[in-house]
């Protein structure tokens, strides 16, 4: 029989994916999985969780709670030999990669969509010694995503997002980077700074319009020193993905990258704090196999 492991955050969603748990369990077991499940417990525990499947030869590993839980269960698995197929589970605030796999909002759809079996093998970042799967950035706007305290979150849900990214508009500053690849290099001040492996961040779907999961390569987006207004005239022209024709925006597609700077930037994975520049990004082609809904 093969067995499943639905790794879980409980506190994620004001709770929600603690409450759906036994229907997911369930909905593994009616297709045929052995099943058991993890709570995790705190920064970190859904990472060795996933080490553990790997140790004990899991066939699947589900992770269950909002991004920061995906992140690090793909951190716990990416640099093994054998990794578990991987099911994805929205029960966060943002579900950013969900998104991007068009998975079902439903929990128990989404838990169907593992059910049904139909996966495809998708590219992840390697970044350092770290992982991320949807996008990386840095710059002082890409900081809102770990500084929005949980308590906004449990009170605003996705709300507290965009709270937040007004108050980093208010101090935003650029941030001078020095970018290097076969396809461009550059050496600018850099309002924001995004490696992208989806399309799809918050509440921007085409951010990088042209990014694709399979296709080996990232999609890298810069907006160069602009004024706050300007800025946000880019940021409003994304929404409907028409921010590159800006002359502000740079965009290039690229596998490898080098990026450095003599001010400390931190880097945001999958919207988590992930290390500082400098460092080195390359896409590491088809190397989780991820469970999504069927080609249309
Ligand atoms: N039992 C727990 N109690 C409190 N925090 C936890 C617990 N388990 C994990 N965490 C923390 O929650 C973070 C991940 O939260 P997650 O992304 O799953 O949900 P979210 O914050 O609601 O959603 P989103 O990331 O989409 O905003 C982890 O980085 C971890 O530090």
């Amino acid at each position: 029989m093969k067995k499943a492991r639905i790794i879980y955050n409980p506190s994620a969603g004001r709770e929600a994916v603690r409450k759906a748990l036994p229907d997911l369990l369930e909905r593994l077991e009616r297709a045929g999985y052995e099943t058991s499940s993890h709570a995790t417990t705190g920064e970190g525990d859904a990472q060795r969780a996933a080490e553990y499947a790997v140790k004990r030869k899991f066939d699947v590993v589900v992770a269950a709670g909002g991004d920061g839980t995906v992140y690090e269960v793909i951190n716990g698995l990416a640099e093994h030999q054998y990794r578990p197929a991987l099911g994805i589970i929205p029960g966060g605030t943002t579900n950013d990669f969900a998104r991007a796999l068009q998975l079902p909002k439903d929990m128990e759809e989404a838990a169907s969509v593992i059910a049904g079996g139909y996966k495809k093998p998708l590219d992840i970042g390697k970044v350092n010694q770290k992982y991320f799967i949807n996008i990386a950035g840095g710059g002082t706007i890409t900081e809102l995503t770990y500084e929005v305290p949980s308590k906004w979150k449990t009170m605003l849900g996705q709300l507290a997002y965009y709270a937040k990214g007004l108050e980093k508009l208010v101090f935003l500053k650029p941030t001078r980077m020095k970018v290097e690849s076969k396809e461009m290099t550059f050496d600018e001040e850099i309002m924001l700074f995004l490696v992208a492996n989806s399309h799809s961040v918050g509440g921007l779907k085409k951010i990088a319009p042209d990014a694709d999961l399979s296709d080996g390569y990232f999609d890298v987006l810069a907006v160069k020193k602009t004024s706050i207004p300007d800025f946000i005239k880019i940021a409003t022209q994304a929404l409907r993905g028409e921010h590159l024709k800006d002359p502000s925006v740079i965009y290039f597609q690229t596998a490898e990258l080098q990026v450095t700077s003599e001010e400390s930037v931190q880097l945001n994975l999958d919207g988590e704090l992930g290390g500082t520049l400098p460092a080195r990004f390359r896409v590491l082609h088809k190397h989780l196999q991820i469970f999504t809904p069927p080609d249309k």
